[in-house]
Protein backbone atom coordinates (compact mmCIF):
# COMPACT_ATOMS: atom_id res chain seq x y z
CA UNK A 1 0.00 0.00 0.00
CA UNK A 2 1.15 3.66 -0.99
CA UNK A 3 1.09 6.96 0.89
CA UNK A 4 -1.31 8.90 -0.85
CA UNK A 5 0.09 12.45 -2.17
CA UNK A 6 -1.27 15.70 -0.55
CA UNK A 7 -3.58 15.76 -4.02
CA UNK A 8 -4.19 12.32 -3.73
CA UNK A 9 -5.99 13.00 0.34
CA UNK A 10 -7.82 16.11 -1.22
CA UNK A 11 -9.66 13.73 -3.64
CA UNK A 12 -10.94 11.07 -1.05
CA UNK A 13 -11.73 14.07 1.19
CA UNK A 14 -13.88 15.62 -1.51
CA UNK A 15 -15.19 12.23 -2.22
CA UNK A 16 -15.63 12.08 1.55
CA UNK A 17 -18.07 15.36 1.48
CA UNK A 18 -20.54 13.60 -0.98
CA UNK A 19 -19.53 15.48 -3.76
CA UNK A 20 -19.45 14.72 -7.61
CA UNK A 21 -16.21 15.15 -8.58
CA UNK A 22 -13.98 15.74 -11.95
CA UNK A 23 -10.10 14.29 -11.42
CA UNK A 24 -7.75 15.62 -13.83
CA UNK A 25 -4.94 12.82 -14.09
CA UNK A 26 -2.15 13.67 -15.80
CA UNK A 27 0.25 10.44 -17.49
CA UNK A 28 0.92 8.44 -15.06
CA UNK A 29 0.11 10.08 -12.38
CA UNK A 30 -1.93 7.31 -10.90
CA UNK A 31 -5.43 7.46 -11.44
CA UNK A 32 -6.97 3.74 -10.88
CA UNK A 33 -4.56 4.11 -7.08
CA UNK A 34 -6.39 7.03 -6.47
CA UNK A 35 -9.94 5.40 -7.50
CA UNK A 36 -9.24 2.34 -5.20
CA UNK A 37 -7.95 4.72 -2.23
CA UNK A 38 -11.50 6.14 -2.70
CA UNK A 39 -13.04 2.76 -2.64
CA UNK A 40 -11.39 1.40 0.26
CA UNK A 41 -12.25 4.60 2.06
CA UNK A 42 -15.43 3.84 1.98
CA UNK A 43 -16.69 -0.27 1.84
CA UNK A 44 -20.41 0.27 2.86
CA UNK A 45 -20.80 1.77 -0.69
CA UNK A 46 -21.71 0.07 -3.90
CA UNK A 47 -19.41 1.56 -6.78
CA UNK A 48 -19.44 0.62 -10.57
CA UNK A 49 -16.42 1.43 -12.13
CA UNK A 50 -16.29 2.37 -16.12
CA UNK A 51 -14.06 1.09 -18.54
CA UNK A 52 -12.35 2.13 -21.69
CA UNK A 53 -12.19 -1.15 -22.55
CA UNK A 54 -12.38 -4.98 -21.60
CA UNK A 55 -8.69 -5.75 -20.68
CA UNK A 56 -8.50 -2.80 -17.84
CA UNK A 57 -12.08 -3.59 -17.30
CA UNK A 58 -10.77 -7.48 -16.26
CA UNK A 59 -7.55 -6.00 -14.62
CA UNK A 60 -9.61 -3.44 -12.50
CA UNK A 61 -11.69 -6.14 -11.44
CA UNK A 62 -9.02 -8.24 -9.86
CA UNK A 63 -7.23 -5.45 -8.25
CA UNK A 64 -10.31 -3.68 -7.10
CA UNK A 65 -12.14 -4.42 -3.65
CA UNK A 66 -15.42 -6.46 -4.19
CA UNK A 67 -17.69 -3.48 -3.71
CA UNK A 68 -16.55 -2.36 -7.04
CA UNK A 69 -18.57 -3.71 -10.04
CA UNK A 70 -15.76 -3.30 -12.99
CA UNK A 71 -17.51 -3.01 -16.61
CA UNK A 72 -16.98 -1.35 -19.83
CA UNK A 73 -20.19 0.52 -20.91
CA UNK A 74 -21.03 -2.20 -23.02
CA UNK A 75 -20.80 -4.47 -20.11
CA UNK A 76 -23.00 -2.79 -18.32
CA UNK A 77 -25.83 -2.90 -21.20
CA UNK A 78 -24.92 -6.49 -22.86
CA UNK A 79 -27.83 -8.76 -22.71
CA UNK A 80 -28.38 -12.67 -22.80
CA UNK A 81 -30.45 -12.31 -25.41
CA UNK A 82 -28.01 -10.67 -27.74
CA UNK A 83 -25.28 -13.27 -27.89
CA UNK A 84 -26.79 -15.35 -31.20
CA UNK A 85 -26.87 -12.57 -33.07
CA UNK A 86 -23.17 -11.43 -32.38
CA UNK A 87 -21.88 -14.09 -33.08
CA UNK A 88 -23.12 -14.85 -36.38
CA UNK A 89 -20.51 -14.90 -39.23
CA UNK A 90 -18.97 -11.80 -40.42
CA UNK A 91 -21.56 -9.95 -43.14
CA UNK A 92 -20.12 -7.74 -45.73
CA UNK A 93 -21.32 -4.52 -47.07
CA UNK A 94 -22.41 -6.47 -49.93
CA UNK A 95 -24.03 -9.02 -48.29
CA UNK A 96 -26.08 -6.96 -45.77
CA UNK A 97 -27.26 -4.75 -48.95
CA UNK A 98 -28.74 -7.52 -50.37
CA UNK A 99 -30.25 -9.22 -47.34
CA UNK A 100 -31.83 -5.76 -46.59
CA UNK A 101 -32.54 -5.62 -50.15
CA UNK A 102 -31.81 -1.72 -50.27
CA UNK A 103 -32.51 -1.38 -53.86
CA UNK A 104 -36.22 -2.06 -53.16
CA UNK A 105 -36.28 0.47 -49.59
CA UNK A 106 -35.09 2.95 -52.40
CA UNK A 107 -37.16 1.93 -54.94
CA UNK A 108 -34.23 1.48 -57.78
CA UNK A 109 -35.01 0.27 -61.13
CA UNK A 110 -32.46 0.01 -63.41
CA UNK A 111 -28.42 1.10 -62.40
CA UNK A 112 -27.59 2.78 -59.05
CA UNK A 113 -27.37 6.63 -59.60
CA UNK A 114 -24.41 8.67 -59.46
CA UNK A 115 -23.38 11.49 -57.45
CA UNK A 116 -20.86 14.58 -57.89
CA UNK A 117 -17.73 14.77 -56.04
CA UNK A 118 -15.33 17.82 -55.38
CA UNK A 119 -12.80 16.67 -57.94
CA UNK A 120 -15.81 16.77 -61.08
CA UNK A 121 -16.20 13.50 -61.54
CA UNK A 122 -19.12 11.48 -60.65
CA UNK A 123 -19.08 8.23 -58.25
CA UNK A 124 -21.61 5.68 -59.39
CA UNK A 125 -22.87 4.46 -55.63
CA UNK A 126 -23.38 1.00 -55.98
CA UNK A 127 -25.51 -0.85 -53.39
CA UNK A 128 -22.47 -2.02 -51.09
CA UNK A 129 -21.65 1.01 -51.20
CA UNK A 130 -24.49 3.31 -49.74
CA UNK A 131 -24.85 0.18 -47.44
CA UNK A 132 -21.40 0.76 -45.82
CA UNK A 133 -22.16 4.53 -45.73
CA UNK A 134 -25.73 3.92 -44.00
CA UNK A 135 -24.21 1.33 -41.40
CA UNK A 136 -21.35 4.21 -40.82
CA UNK A 137 -23.67 6.36 -40.13
CA UNK A 138 -25.95 4.17 -37.88
CA UNK A 139 -22.49 3.58 -36.42
CA UNK A 140 -22.05 7.36 -35.78
CA UNK A 141 -25.58 7.83 -34.23
CA UNK A 142 -25.03 5.00 -31.86
CA UNK A 143 -22.05 7.11 -29.95
CA UNK A 144 -24.24 9.80 -30.31
CA UNK A 145 -26.77 10.70 -27.03
CA UNK A 146 -29.21 11.43 -30.28
CA UNK A 147 -32.99 10.02 -30.30
CA UNK A 148 -33.03 10.20 -34.08
CA UNK A 149 -30.87 9.39 -37.13
CA UNK A 150 -30.38 12.61 -39.04
CA UNK A 151 -28.18 13.47 -42.20
CA UNK A 152 -25.28 15.05 -39.18
CA UNK A 153 -24.77 11.41 -38.23
CA UNK A 154 -23.56 10.52 -42.15
CA UNK A 155 -19.73 10.17 -41.89
CA UNK A 156 -17.58 13.10 -44.18
CA UNK A 157 -16.01 11.13 -46.83
CA UNK A 158 -12.97 12.58 -48.57
CA UNK A 159 -13.80 13.66 -52.10
CA UNK A 160 -17.31 14.05 -50.71
CA UNK A 161 -17.50 17.12 -49.25
CA UNK A 162 -19.68 19.87 -51.04
CA UNK A 163 -23.55 20.73 -50.04
CA UNK A 164 -24.72 19.20 -53.24
CA UNK A 165 -22.80 15.25 -53.25
CA UNK A 166 -23.51 15.84 -49.05
CA UNK A 167 -27.48 15.72 -50.08
CA UNK A 168 -27.49 13.88 -52.53
CA UNK A 169 -25.83 11.00 -50.40
CA UNK A 170 -28.44 11.83 -47.47
CA UNK A 171 -31.21 10.68 -49.98
CA UNK A 172 -29.77 7.61 -50.22
CA UNK A 173 -28.50 6.83 -47.10
CA UNK A 174 -30.62 8.04 -44.37
CA UNK A 175 -33.78 5.80 -45.80
CA UNK A 176 -31.18 2.75 -45.53
CA UNK A 177 -29.47 3.51 -41.82
CA UNK A 178 -33.41 3.96 -41.13
CA UNK A 179 -34.37 0.70 -42.99
CA UNK A 180 -31.04 -0.89 -40.99
CA UNK A 181 -32.24 0.32 -37.48
CA UNK A 182 -35.77 -0.84 -37.81
CA UNK A 183 -34.15 -4.40 -38.73
CA UNK A 184 -31.67 -4.28 -35.97
CA UNK A 185 -34.47 -3.99 -33.84
CA UNK A 186 -36.54 -6.95 -35.23
CA UNK A 187 -35.66 -9.96 -33.08
CA UNK A 188 -35.01 -11.73 -35.84
CA UNK A 189 -33.41 -9.27 -38.82
CA UNK A 190 -30.96 -10.24 -41.14
CA UNK A 191 -28.43 -7.77 -40.23
CA UNK A 192 -25.88 -8.74 -37.80
CA UNK A 193 -25.49 -6.28 -34.70
CA UNK A 194 -22.96 -4.81 -33.15
CA UNK A 195 -21.91 -4.15 -30.16
CA UNK A 196 -22.59 -0.40 -30.30
CA UNK A 197 -25.95 -1.14 -31.58
CA UNK A 198 -27.42 -2.90 -28.32
CA UNK A 199 -25.18 -0.26 -25.89
CA UNK A 200 -27.50 2.59 -27.98
CA UNK A 201 -30.97 0.21 -27.64
CA UNK A 202 -30.03 0.23 -23.59
CA UNK A 203 -29.20 4.11 -23.79
CA UNK A 204 -32.62 4.66 -25.08
CA UNK A 205 -34.43 2.79 -22.60
CA UNK A 206 -32.79 5.12 -19.61
CA UNK A 207 -31.26 2.71 -17.59
CA UNK A 208 -30.78 3.04 -13.77
CA UNK A 209 -28.43 1.35 -12.16
CA UNK A 210 -28.35 -0.08 -9.11
CA UNK A 211 -25.05 2.13 -7.51
CA UNK A 212 -24.40 4.50 -4.92
CA UNK A 213 -21.25 5.58 -7.36
CA UNK A 214 -20.05 5.66 -10.41
CA UNK A 215 -16.62 5.82 -11.37
CA UNK A 216 -15.79 6.77 -15.12
CA UNK A 217 -12.57 6.15 -16.25
CA UNK A 218 -11.14 7.89 -19.25
CA UNK A 219 -13.82 10.42 -19.37
CA UNK A 220 -12.07 12.71 -21.48
CA UNK A 221 -12.90 10.27 -24.42
CA UNK A 222 -16.17 9.46 -23.84
CA UNK A 223 -19.26 8.91 -26.29
CA UNK A 224 -22.09 11.05 -25.75
CA UNK A 225 -24.15 7.65 -25.81
CA UNK A 226 -22.45 6.81 -22.45
CA UNK A 227 -21.99 10.29 -20.93
CA UNK A 228 -25.64 10.41 -20.81
CA UNK A 229 -26.60 7.64 -19.57
CA UNK A 230 -24.10 8.29 -16.45
CA UNK A 231 -24.56 11.78 -16.15
CA UNK A 232 -28.54 10.84 -15.27
CA UNK A 233 -27.81 8.51 -12.50
CA UNK A 234 -28.87 11.21 -10.18
CA UNK A 235 -29.11 9.04 -7.33
CA UNK A 236 -25.55 8.06 -7.27
CA UNK A 237 -22.58 10.11 -6.61
CA UNK A 238 -20.74 10.62 -9.79
CA UNK A 239 -16.47 10.70 -10.45
CA UNK A 240 -14.71 11.06 -13.91
CA UNK A 241 -11.76 10.50 -13.97
CA UNK A 242 -9.49 11.34 -17.06
CA UNK A 243 -7.18 13.84 -18.42
CA UNK A 244 -8.53 16.77 -20.93
CA UNK A 245 -5.11 17.24 -22.79
CA UNK A 246 -5.36 13.24 -23.72
CA UNK A 247 -8.46 13.59 -25.66
CA UNK A 248 -7.63 12.12 -28.94
CA UNK A 249 -10.96 10.42 -30.37
CA UNK A 250 -13.08 13.92 -31.10
CA UNK A 251 -12.59 12.85 -34.88
CA UNK A 252 -14.42 9.81 -34.25
CA UNK A 253 -17.29 11.68 -32.23
CA UNK A 254 -16.03 11.32 -28.67
CA UNK A 255 -16.15 14.56 -26.37
CA UNK A 256 -14.72 15.14 -23.23
CA UNK A 257 -17.37 13.81 -20.36
CA UNK A 258 -14.77 15.78 -17.96
CA UNK A 259 -15.93 19.35 -19.17
CA UNK A 260 -19.37 18.25 -19.14
CA UNK A 261 -19.50 16.81 -15.39
CA UNK A 262 -18.23 20.20 -14.71
CA UNK A 263 -20.65 22.14 -16.84
CA UNK A 264 -23.79 19.78 -16.29
CA UNK A 265 -22.86 18.60 -12.25
CA UNK A 266 -21.31 21.33 -11.32
CA UNK A 267 -18.71 19.06 -10.13
CA UNK A 268 -15.17 20.84 -8.60
CA UNK A 269 -12.32 19.93 -10.84
CA UNK A 270 -9.42 18.08 -8.88
CA UNK A 271 -5.63 17.25 -10.34
CA UNK A 272 -3.26 14.67 -9.91
CA UNK A 273 -0.16 15.65 -11.44
CA UNK A 274 2.51 13.72 -9.83
CA UNK A 275 3.57 11.64 -12.18
CA UNK A 276 4.68 8.20 -11.32
CA UNK A 277 5.62 6.49 -14.81
CA UNK A 278 9.11 8.62 -15.36
CA UNK A 279 11.77 11.30 -13.94
CA UNK A 280 11.92 14.82 -15.14
CA UNK A 281 12.87 14.63 -17.89
CA UNK A 282 10.45 13.26 -19.65
CA UNK A 283 7.97 15.15 -17.70
CA UNK A 284 9.68 18.25 -19.15
CA UNK A 285 8.77 17.26 -22.61
CA UNK A 286 5.02 16.58 -21.72
CA UNK A 287 5.19 19.91 -20.45
CA UNK A 288 5.79 21.80 -23.29
CA UNK A 289 3.40 19.64 -25.22
CA UNK A 290 1.06 20.40 -22.56
CA UNK A 291 1.85 24.30 -22.52
CA UNK A 292 2.25 24.46 -26.38
CA UNK A 293 -1.44 23.23 -26.40
CA UNK A 294 -2.77 26.10 -23.34
CA UNK A 295 -3.65 23.25 -21.01
CA UNK A 296 -3.78 24.32 -17.74
CA UNK A 297 -2.18 20.81 -16.00
CA UNK A 298 1.86 20.81 -15.76
CA UNK A 299 3.28 17.02 -14.42
CA UNK A 300 5.81 16.77 -11.78
CA UNK A 301 8.30 13.75 -12.66
CA UNK A 302 9.08 11.39 -10.30
CA UNK A 303 12.49 11.90 -8.90
CA UNK A 304 12.92 8.14 -8.32
CA UNK A 305 13.23 7.48 -11.94
CA UNK A 306 15.72 7.80 -14.21
CA UNK A 307 14.83 9.43 -17.50
CA UNK A 308 15.97 10.43 -20.57
CA UNK A 309 15.11 12.44 -23.63
CA UNK A 310 17.11 12.01 -26.68
CA UNK A 311 18.38 9.53 -29.98
CA UNK A 312 17.35 5.92 -28.83
CA UNK A 313 18.85 3.28 -31.25
CA UNK A 314 16.90 0.30 -30.06
CA UNK A 315 13.55 1.57 -29.07
CA UNK A 316 11.10 -1.22 -27.36
CA UNK A 317 8.21 0.70 -29.18
CA UNK A 318 8.04 3.40 -32.04
CA UNK A 319 4.76 5.38 -32.29
CA UNK A 320 3.70 6.57 -35.74
CA UNK A 321 0.94 9.14 -36.14
CA UNK A 322 -0.42 7.22 -39.02
CA UNK A 323 -1.40 3.69 -40.33
CA UNK A 324 0.98 4.55 -43.00
CA UNK A 325 3.60 5.49 -41.18
CA UNK A 326 3.48 2.31 -39.01
CA UNK A 327 3.07 -0.13 -41.63
CA UNK A 328 6.53 1.56 -43.29
CA UNK A 329 8.20 0.89 -40.28
CA UNK A 330 6.87 -2.78 -40.27
CA UNK A 331 8.31 -2.84 -43.69
CA UNK A 332 11.72 -1.72 -42.69
CA UNK A 333 12.08 -3.30 -39.39
CA UNK A 334 10.93 -7.21 -41.28
CA UNK A 335 13.55 -6.34 -43.82
CA UNK A 336 16.03 -5.89 -41.06
CA UNK A 337 15.02 -9.37 -40.10
CA UNK A 338 13.44 -7.87 -37.01
CA UNK A 339 10.67 -9.52 -34.91
CA UNK A 340 8.19 -7.15 -35.17
CA UNK A 341 4.35 -6.23 -33.68
CA UNK A 342 1.95 -3.84 -34.40
CA UNK A 343 -0.38 -3.20 -31.45
CA UNK A 344 -3.90 -4.02 -32.77
CA UNK A 345 -2.87 -6.20 -35.46
CA UNK A 346 -2.66 -5.97 -39.78
CA UNK A 347 -6.56 -5.77 -39.97
CA UNK A 348 -6.59 -1.89 -40.54
CA UNK A 349 -3.50 -2.14 -42.89
CA UNK A 350 -4.93 -4.89 -44.64
CA UNK A 351 -8.02 -3.71 -44.91
CA UNK A 352 -6.44 -0.53 -46.96
CA UNK A 353 -4.18 -2.62 -49.13
CA UNK A 354 -7.03 -4.64 -50.26
CA UNK A 355 -9.11 -1.14 -50.87
CA UNK A 356 -6.09 -0.14 -53.26
CA UNK A 357 -6.05 -3.12 -55.06
CA UNK A 358 -9.81 -2.95 -55.93
CA UNK A 359 -9.51 0.55 -57.10
CA UNK A 360 -6.03 -0.52 -58.80
CA UNK A 361 -8.19 -3.50 -60.73
CA UNK A 362 -11.11 -1.16 -61.40
CA UNK A 363 -13.52 -2.44 -58.98
CA UNK A 364 -15.37 0.04 -56.53
CA UNK A 365 -14.23 0.21 -52.74
CA UNK A 366 -16.61 0.63 -49.81
CA UNK A 367 -13.46 1.24 -47.45
CA UNK A 368 -14.18 4.98 -45.91
CA UNK A 369 -10.98 6.78 -46.67
CA UNK A 370 -10.92 5.57 -50.60
CA UNK A 371 -14.84 5.09 -50.40
CA UNK A 372 -15.70 8.45 -53.55
CA UNK A 373 -12.40 7.57 -55.51
CA UNK A 374 -13.35 6.04 -58.98
CA UNK A 375 -9.84 4.96 -59.66
CA UNK A 376 -6.54 4.63 -58.03
CA UNK A 377 -5.48 7.32 -60.40
CA UNK A 378 -8.12 9.59 -59.04
CA UNK A 379 -6.63 8.43 -55.00
CA UNK A 380 -3.45 9.59 -56.48
CA UNK A 381 -4.49 12.58 -57.92
CA UNK A 382 -6.57 13.99 -54.75
CA UNK A 383 -3.54 12.59 -52.61
CA UNK A 384 -1.02 15.00 -54.67
CA UNK A 385 -3.02 17.98 -54.13
CA UNK A 386 -3.57 17.35 -50.27
CA UNK A 387 -0.74 16.58 -49.46
CA UNK A 388 -1.35 15.32 -46.09
CA UNK A 389 -1.38 11.31 -44.73
CA UNK A 390 -2.82 9.78 -47.36
CA UNK A 391 0.14 10.96 -49.96
CA UNK A 392 2.17 9.01 -47.19
CA UNK A 393 -0.26 5.55 -48.17
CA UNK A 394 0.03 6.11 -51.41
CA UNK A 395 3.63 6.59 -52.06
CA UNK A 396 3.87 3.62 -49.49
CA UNK A 397 1.65 1.33 -51.72
CA UNK A 398 2.76 2.45 -55.25
CA UNK A 399 6.63 2.31 -54.20
CA UNK A 400 5.71 -1.64 -52.41
CA UNK A 401 2.73 -2.64 -54.25
CA UNK A 402 0.02 -4.44 -52.31
CA UNK A 403 1.19 -7.79 -51.97
CA UNK A 404 4.10 -7.08 -49.84
CA UNK A 405 2.59 -4.88 -47.54
CA UNK A 406 0.10 -7.91 -47.47
CA UNK A 407 2.18 -10.14 -46.67
CA UNK A 408 4.65 -7.96 -44.50
CA UNK A 409 0.68 -8.01 -42.50
CA UNK A 410 0.10 -11.75 -41.97
CA UNK A 411 4.52 -11.79 -40.43
CA UNK A 412 3.55 -9.51 -37.70
CA UNK A 413 4.38 -11.71 -34.36
CA UNK A 414 3.08 -10.85 -30.81
CA UNK A 415 4.34 -8.34 -28.49
CA UNK A 416 5.25 -10.59 -26.39
CA UNK A 417 7.65 -12.36 -28.73
CA UNK A 418 8.86 -8.90 -30.73
CA UNK A 419 11.95 -6.93 -30.42
CA UNK A 420 10.04 -3.93 -31.95
CA UNK A 421 6.70 -3.22 -30.89
CA UNK A 422 5.52 -0.70 -33.66
CA UNK A 423 1.88 1.23 -32.67
CA UNK A 424 -0.11 4.09 -34.19
CA UNK A 425 -0.29 6.85 -31.25
CA UNK A 426 -4.06 6.50 -30.88
CA UNK A 427 -3.29 3.08 -30.07
CA UNK A 428 -0.83 3.29 -27.85
CA UNK A 429 -3.27 5.13 -25.59
CA UNK A 430 -2.91 3.55 -21.70
CA UNK A 431 0.46 1.80 -22.34
CA UNK A 432 4.00 2.56 -21.68
CA UNK A 433 7.44 1.29 -22.65
CA UNK A 434 10.78 1.70 -21.11
CA UNK A 435 12.42 3.04 -24.62
CA UNK A 436 10.17 5.03 -26.89
CA UNK A 437 10.63 6.78 -30.40
CA UNK A 438 8.26 9.46 -32.09
CA UNK A 439 8.27 8.35 -35.85
CA UNK A 440 9.11 11.25 -38.49
CA UNK A 441 5.31 11.38 -39.81
CA UNK A 442 4.54 13.27 -36.64
CA UNK A 443 4.87 16.03 -39.29
CA UNK A 444 5.36 19.78 -38.73
CA UNK A 445 2.30 21.92 -39.40
CA UNK A 446 2.67 23.88 -42.79
CA UNK A 447 3.01 27.45 -42.34
CA UNK A 448 -0.44 29.69 -43.46
CA UNK A 449 0.24 31.00 -46.64
CA UNK A 450 -1.41 34.61 -45.72
CA UNK A 451 0.11 35.38 -42.02
CA UNK A 452 3.01 32.76 -41.62
CA UNK A 453 1.79 31.58 -38.43
CA UNK A 454 2.60 27.94 -37.53
CA UNK A 455 -0.75 26.31 -36.47
CA UNK A 456 -1.11 23.45 -34.48
CA UNK A 457 -4.74 21.97 -34.38
CA UNK A 458 -5.31 21.38 -30.92
CA UNK A 459 -6.21 17.48 -31.39
CA UNK A 460 -2.70 16.79 -32.96
CA UNK A 461 -1.02 18.44 -29.76
CA UNK A 462 -2.83 16.45 -27.81
CA UNK A 463 -1.26 13.18 -29.92
CA UNK A 464 1.92 14.37 -29.55
CA UNK A 465 1.39 14.91 -25.79
CA UNK A 466 0.14 11.07 -25.63
CA UNK A 467 2.66 9.66 -27.65
CA UNK A 468 5.49 11.22 -25.45
CA UNK A 469 4.18 10.33 -22.30
CA UNK A 470 4.44 6.13 -23.69
CA UNK A 471 8.28 6.64 -22.55
CA UNK A 472 9.52 5.04 -19.01
CA UNK A 473 12.83 5.00 -19.02
CA UNK A 474 14.11 6.80 -22.16
CA UNK A 475 12.36 9.13 -25.22
CA UNK A 476 13.52 9.60 -28.24
CA UNK A 477 10.89 12.78 -29.56
CA UNK A 478 13.81 14.28 -32.55
CA UNK A 479 10.92 13.98 -34.95
CA UNK A 480 9.05 16.57 -33.01
CA UNK A 481 11.74 18.95 -32.69
CA UNK A 482 9.48 21.11 -34.80
CA UNK A 483 7.41 22.15 -31.62
CA UNK A 484 9.28 25.18 -31.09
CA UNK A 485 7.90 26.63 -34.52
CA UNK A 486 4.34 26.54 -33.55
CA UNK A 487 3.25 29.99 -33.28
CA UNK A 488 -0.52 29.56 -32.62
CA UNK A 489 -3.18 26.64 -32.04
CA UNK A 490 -6.73 25.76 -33.32
CA UNK A 491 -9.56 24.52 -30.83
N1 LIG B 1 1.00 7.86 -3.80
C1 LIG B 1 1.76 7.03 -4.53
N2 LIG B 1 3.02 6.76 -4.19
C2 LIG B 1 3.79 5.93 -4.91
N3 LIG B 1 3.38 5.32 -6.04
C3 LIG B 1 2.12 5.55 -6.43
C4 LIG B 1 1.23 6.41 -5.72
N4 LIG B 1 0.04 6.44 -6.36
C5 LIG B 1 0.17 5.65 -7.46
N5 LIG B 1 1.41 5.11 -7.49
C6 LIG B 1 1.95 4.19 -8.49
O1 LIG B 1 1.97 4.82 -9.74
C7 LIG B 1 1.84 3.84 -10.77
C8 LIG B 1 0.80 4.31 -11.75
O2 LIG B 1 -0.44 4.28 -11.07
P1 LIG B 1 -1.78 3.98 -11.82
O3 LIG B 1 -1.69 2.69 -12.55
O4 LIG B 1 -2.86 4.17 -10.86
O5 LIG B 1 -1.68 5.18 -12.84
P2 LIG B 1 -2.70 5.65 -13.90
O6 LIG B 1 -2.81 7.12 -13.76
O7 LIG B 1 -3.94 4.84 -13.81
O8 LIG B 1 -1.94 5.36 -15.23
P3 LIG B 1 -2.38 5.78 -16.69
O9 LIG B 1 -1.82 7.13 -16.94
O10 LIG B 1 -1.73 4.73 -17.54
O11 LIG B 1 -3.85 5.75 -16.74
C9 LIG B 1 1.48 2.53 -10.08
O12 LIG B 1 2.64 1.72 -10.03
C10 LIG B 1 1.06 2.98 -8.70
O13 LIG B 1 1.33 2.01 -7.69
Amino acid sequence: MVNPTPEQTDAIDSYGDGLDLVLQAGAGCGKSATLKMIARSDPRRRMTYVAYNRSIAADASRSFPSTVLCKTGHGLAFDQRYGARLQRPRQTAHEAAQALDIRSVLKIIGATPAIPTDLGFPKPMTSKIIMRCALDTVARWCHSSDTEITARHIPHYDGLTGKEPRQQLAALVLPVAHAAWGDLLTKDGVLNLSHDHYLKMWALSGPRLDTDVVLLDEAQDTNDVLSAVLLAQDHAQRIAVGDSAQQIYSWRGATDALAKFVRELGAPELTLSQSFRFGPAIAAEANLWLRTIDAPLRLTGYEACDSSVGPVDTPDAILCRTNSGAMGIVMEALEAGRKVALVGGGGDIKRLAWAAEALQAGRPTDHPEFMAFPSWDAVREYAHEEDGSLKVLVNLIDEHGTKPILSAADSLCSEQQAQLVVSTAHKAKGREWPKVRIHSDFRAPKPDQKTGLVILPKEEGRLAYVAVTRAREVLDSTALAWVHSVTAVTA
